[in-house]
């Protein structure tokens, strides 16, 4: 048994702007340096001691997990970070603005390139202004497989490898393990690890800053269902994120 701690980042400056972010660096909000401090107060006032930290390489995960930490007084953890907990690349929505989306293509297009399964957005050009194309902290992805775009599915191939190479064996060792990433990205693991089918992911939302506790088994399987430290503050969070672009 082991227990695993899922913390999407707080609120960023692109949510509070309410523009479509992927894999822009943008940092938190005040408002996310508000929850980001409250979810390590609720860390420490359940008890959970996270002993290894998993981010992204995106600055709004590590900010969050930073001052989580350093409020849970468990800044000293050691860390590993990868660019496959990374949000889900939006393609050429990045910088655009969700309610002006909406407002041009309808409801229809505009869910399906959030929330359905395997249809990605148009790609980024590596030229275009908010591509992260030959960012220093991608070298290591060859030029041929730098998302341009991504699925959910998408983000599922090159998310899963790296929870099966890295965290589950942390898990195996019986560590709490923190996992800081992003909407979509912990919309892929969760996925997997509660077995949600293709059809139905569209309706999952995770709210920022709040976090979602798995007890898992040997096999990395939940024993039960996951909880949010905050579950009130969680259901309307993620309401919140549900509805974007209608305001
Ligand atoms: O813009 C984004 O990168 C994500 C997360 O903020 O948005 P959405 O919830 O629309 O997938």
């Amino acid at each position: 048994m082991s227990t695993l701690i899922l913390l999407r980042h707080g609120n960023s400056d692109w949510n509070q702007k309410n523009l479509f972010t992927g894999w822009v660096d943008v940092r938190l909000s005040e408002q996310g340096v508000t929850e980001a401090k409250r979810a390590g107060e609720l860390l420490a006032e359940s008890g959970l001691a996270p002993q290894i930290l998993y981010t992204s390489v995106l600055t709004r995960a590590i900010q969050t997990a930073n001052l989580a930490l350093e409020v849970a007084d468990r800044l000293w953890i050691p860390v590993k970070r990868s660019w496959r907990l990374n949000e889900r690349h939006y393609g050429s929505l990045q910088g655009l603005d969700k309610a002006k989306t909406l407002a041009t293509y309808g409801e229809e297009q505009f869910k399906t390139w959030r929330r359905s399964f395997d249809v990605p957005p148009p790609p980024l050009a590596d030229d275009a202004e908010w591509s992260q194309f030959g960012d220093e902290r991608y070298a290591d992805i060859p030029d041929a497989e730098f998302p341009r775009t991504e699925s959910l599915k998408l983000v599922i191939d090159r998310m899963l490898p790296y929870w099966e190479s890295d965290i589950t064996k942390d898990l195996a060792a019986g560590k709490t393990v923190l996992v800081t990433a992003h909407g979509n990205s912990l919309r892929a693991l969760v996925k997997h690890l509660d077995g949600i089918p293709d059809d139905e992911i569209a309706e999952l939302n995770i709210p920022t800053g709040i976090p979602l506790v798995y007890e898992l088994d040997d096999a990395f399987r939940p024993t039960a269902p996951s909880r949010y430290l905050d579950p009130e503050a969680a259901a309307a969070g993620a309401a919140a994120v549900a509805a974007q672009g209608k305001k």
